[in-house]
């Protein structure tokens, strides 16, 4: 039997690339940070091309460092930041426009437009998304629209456009493979969730050649195999899903009513809905979990932009941590946060309020407030975006949330975990790994090649590291609530007032 399955972790800011063996324990990992870039206030971009290195670089590395060739290797597993557009050239295989990133704002306006011209009820009902310069369809049409060319490229068929896991599997098979997978799909907007089909209506709204799109595939299946020059000879390429789906999946939140919260550079919360696409009326979106052989599981998503971000921008524009762990101490050093409140809507806000004009604040500043102050309540905002989530998601299931289980880098930060317990009232649940994007990546590549059996099979590997329990007293509770509540308040629309 192969040994290990390699997981490639593609997020925002680094690429990873992690090798399993059968019990799920990290055999090898490699990680590399790429550049952001910031063409315009609000824009965001990264180079497709430098991704692609990057990530090869990391897979290689982490092959290297315990000597193992691509015999060793069962399958390749492949999770990312989802909604990032890329658009290449067919033949030459070259990106026509850097890749616009999911954070990025540029297209709000024509969002407005969409939303102005009545189509927000067609667009939910379809893709379970709200109009939001997030998604994919309105990025690739900006590309379409504003590089030189590219329209007739496009209507050429010389054109391709993939979110990361499609420009991938693209590059590992050099260019025999064009597909996307159905989680990441489902975050494009234009994507019907029930038909798992690519939707006319709303490609033809926004100019999109359907020529263009990948092919709709499950998140575990064997899609194609590496090139053999990349690794020395083939590996097949066997999972893939978007990086919030699969944590909930390496998180085994198999069973509907399971929850999970990442917090990665962004937050996002996550229920196990079954085979019933939750429709919310709380500001949540309705996406595709996981597709495994014939069956789709749905869940229901709550997305903040700003998690980690928020602790990185304490580090890299503030200066006022040299690590963001450092964090811990300097909030648990205070009792409070000195009646400070920030609200990181560095992007504008997303779930539940999805407002792209709010920008970040901290309120109730005084002479006394200090940097461990300014580090609790940037920590604290985590704890709060994340109760905004879980209040709209038991609202829409019509449950009270008891129990979320957390992973992502920020997960191993204690303050952050218990204020998450004393502010939504729930357990929250930290496992062992808390490196679960891409573990749940492994697994579903591992099951499509038969190195995992079954779920069953997985499921013995989890181990949870500790569970925080509310230690909070509900007045207490709700005077911090009201306060962030009207501090968000005021961050609203801030850009538009101006
Ligand atoms: N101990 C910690 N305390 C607070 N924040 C942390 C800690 N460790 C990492 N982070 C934050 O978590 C984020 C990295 O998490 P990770 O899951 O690696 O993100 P991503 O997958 O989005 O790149 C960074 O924004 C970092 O600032
Ligand atoms: O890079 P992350 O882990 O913050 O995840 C980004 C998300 O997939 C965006 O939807």
């Amino acid at each position: 039997m192969k040994k290990y399955v390699m997981a490639f972790d593609e997020g925002t800011t680094s690429a990873r690339c992690v090798l399993y063996d059968r019990e799920g324990n990290t055999v090898s990992t490699a990680q590399k940070e790429f550049k952001q870039i910031f063409p315009q206030n609000g824009w965001v971009e990264h180079d497709p091309m430098e991704i692609w290195s990057v990530q090869i670089g990391v897979a290689q590395e982490a092959m290297y460092k315990i000597n193992c060739t691509f015999k060793d290797i069962a399958a390749i597993g492949i999770t990312n930041q989802r909604e990032t557009t890329v658009v290449w050239d067919k033949n030459t295989g070259v990106p026509i426009y850097n890749a616009i990133v999911w954070q990025c704002r540029r297209t709000a306006e024509y969002c407005d437009s969409l939303k102005n011209a009545g189509k927000t009820d067609m667009i939910k009902e379809k893709t379970g998304l709200l109009i939001d310069p997030y998604f994919s369809a309105t990025k690739l049409r900006w590309i379409l629209e504003n590089v030189h060319g590219a329209r007739e490229k496009a209507a050429k068929g010389e054109l391709l456009f993939g979110t990361i896991e499609t420009w991938l599997i693209w590059k590992l098979t050099s260019g025999r493979v064009h597909v996307t997978d159905y989680t990441n799909a489902a975050r494009t907007m234009m994507f019907d969730i029930h038909s798992l089909k690519w939707d006319k209506e709303i490609l033809e709204l926004l100019n999109i050649p359907e020529s263009m799109l990948p092919q709709p595939v499950p998140s575990s299946s064997v899609y194609g195999f590496t090139d053999a020059h990349i690794f020395g000879g083939k590996i097949p390429i066997a999972g893939a899903a978007g990086d919030q789906q699969a944590s909930l999946f390496g998180l085994n939140c198999f069973d509907e009513g399971d929850c999970k919260m990442t917090y990665g550079t962004g937050g996002f919360m996550l229920m196990n809905t079954g085979n019933r696409p939750v429709k919310s009326e709380n500001g949540l979106l309705t996406t595709i979990a996981w597709g495994i052989e014939d069956k789709v599981n749905y869940a229901l998503e709550g997305s903040v932009f700003v998690a980690g971000a928020a602790v990185q921008w304490l580090r890299d524009e503030l200066g006022i941590i040299k690590n963001s762990a450092e964090t811990e101490k300097m909030a648990m050093s205070v009792s409070d946060t000195n009646g400070a409140v920030f609200v990181p809507a560095f992007t504008g806000l997303g779930a539940p309020y999805w407002d792209p004009y709010a920008r970040g604040a901290i309120f109730g500043l005084s002479r006394g407030t200090n940097k461990n102050h300014i580090a609790r309540a940037v920590l604290e905002s985590l704890g709060y975006q994340t109760k905004n989530l879980a209040e709209a998601m038991a609202s829409d299931c019509g449950t009270s949330l008891k129990k979320i289980k957390i992973d992502g880098g920020a997960a191993a930060n204690n303050f952050i975990a218990g204020f998450q317990a004393d502010i939504t009232g729930c357990d929250i649940v930290r496992p062992a790994c808390i490196e679960t994007t891409s573990l749940g990546a492994a697994y579903l590549a591992g099951l499509a090649t038969g190195y995992w059996k079954n779920i069953d099979d997985i499921k013995e590997n989890f181990a949870v590291d500790r569970v925080f329990h509310p230690n909070m007293s509900e007045d207490e509770r709700n005077k911090c609530i009201s306060k962030w509540n009207e501090a968000v308040k005021r961050t609203k629309g801030w850009i538009k007032s101006l």
